[in-house]
């Protein structure tokens, strides 16, 4: 199996506080690694090391062999990794398709003087929808973000991280504030697209312990900034330790909140 992403001896602190603590793990091609752990377990400071937003105080972390340590998003989508960057939210006026093509305009590295090159230029408007047919969005081009329902939102947000030509991708919570008889359909669609678009690796990190178990090749568990548990998914329900610490706590908040 290649290595795609892998940390050594990962710590962060904030200040005096240690939100991670010795992290050492791998990401393969092929995998979908899901990063689970209850609230405050270091999932998304985790995360935000793997895809260069924030450099560790200690250890390593390369991707294809190199240091990725703190070199931002755009650096990072260049060499190959790419995260939803939520842009439905930031820019609800935009179209589908303007949402999509700000993702391709900027992994080509041209100007974001948007409007005015984008509408002219063939090669990213047929990136665009090809994507957006990839993800079943071709009919809603010219419909602004703001109209679409919770999940095409959620499929835009992905789709445009997709419009980067990633090798490995990271889904924060890909289905959240959608209602549960979808969240399947939405994984379904993403891990099909990815499939397709020659994304080699997925992270997921998610709550929904139902979708973690269905879709997950392999699960890493935190707690207190510490891997508890680094498992295949039927290793990783069966162990009562992790049902206790983990699965169970995320359950009963799930419950709480539906
Ligand atoms: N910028 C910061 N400064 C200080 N402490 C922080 C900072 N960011 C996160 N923390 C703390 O680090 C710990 C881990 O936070 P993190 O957001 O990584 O957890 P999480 O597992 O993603 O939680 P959640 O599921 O609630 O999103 C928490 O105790 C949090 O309060």
């Amino acid at each position: 199996m290649t290595v795609l992403i892998e940390t050594q001896g990962v710590g962060k602190a904030y200040g005096e506080f240690v939100a991670l603590d010795d992290i050492t793990l791998t990401i393969a091609e092929g995998e979908l690694v899901s990063i689970v752990g209850p609230n405050g377990a270091g999932k998304t400071t985790l995360v935000n090391v793997l895809t260069g937003l924030l450099k560790p105080t200690a250890g390593l972390v390369r991707f294809k062999g190199q240091d990725i340590a703190g070199i931002g998003p755009v650096k990072l989508a260049q060499r190959g990794m790419a995260r939803a960057f939520q842009l439905v939210h930031v820019f609800p006026e935009l179209t589908v398709s303007e949402t999509i093509a700000t993702a391709v305009v900027s992994q080509r590295g041209k100007s974001l003087d948007l409007f005015s090159s984008v509408r002219g230029d063939a090669g990213v408007n047929e990136r665009v929808r090809e994507v957006a047919a990839i993800f079943g969005l071709d009919g809603k081009l010219d419909t602004v973000s703001r109209l679409l329902s919770q999940g095409e939102k959620k499929l835009l947000d992905i789709a445009s991280a997709f419009a980067l030509s990633p090798e490995v991708i990271l889904l924060d919570e890909p289905t959240s504030g959608v209602s549960s008889g979808d969240k399947h359909g939405i994984m379904t669609t993403l891990i099909g697209a990815a499939k397709r678009a020659g994304v080699k690796a997925i992270i997921l990190v998610e709550h929904d312990m139902d979708l973690v178990a269905e879709y997950s090749s392999r699960i890493v568990a935190l707690k207190g900034g510490k891997v508890l548990a680094d498992r295949a998914p039927k290793e990783f329900f069966e162990d009562p330790d992790i049902i206790a610490n983990i699965v169970g706590k995320l359950v009963g908040r799930l419950a709480k909140a539906n």
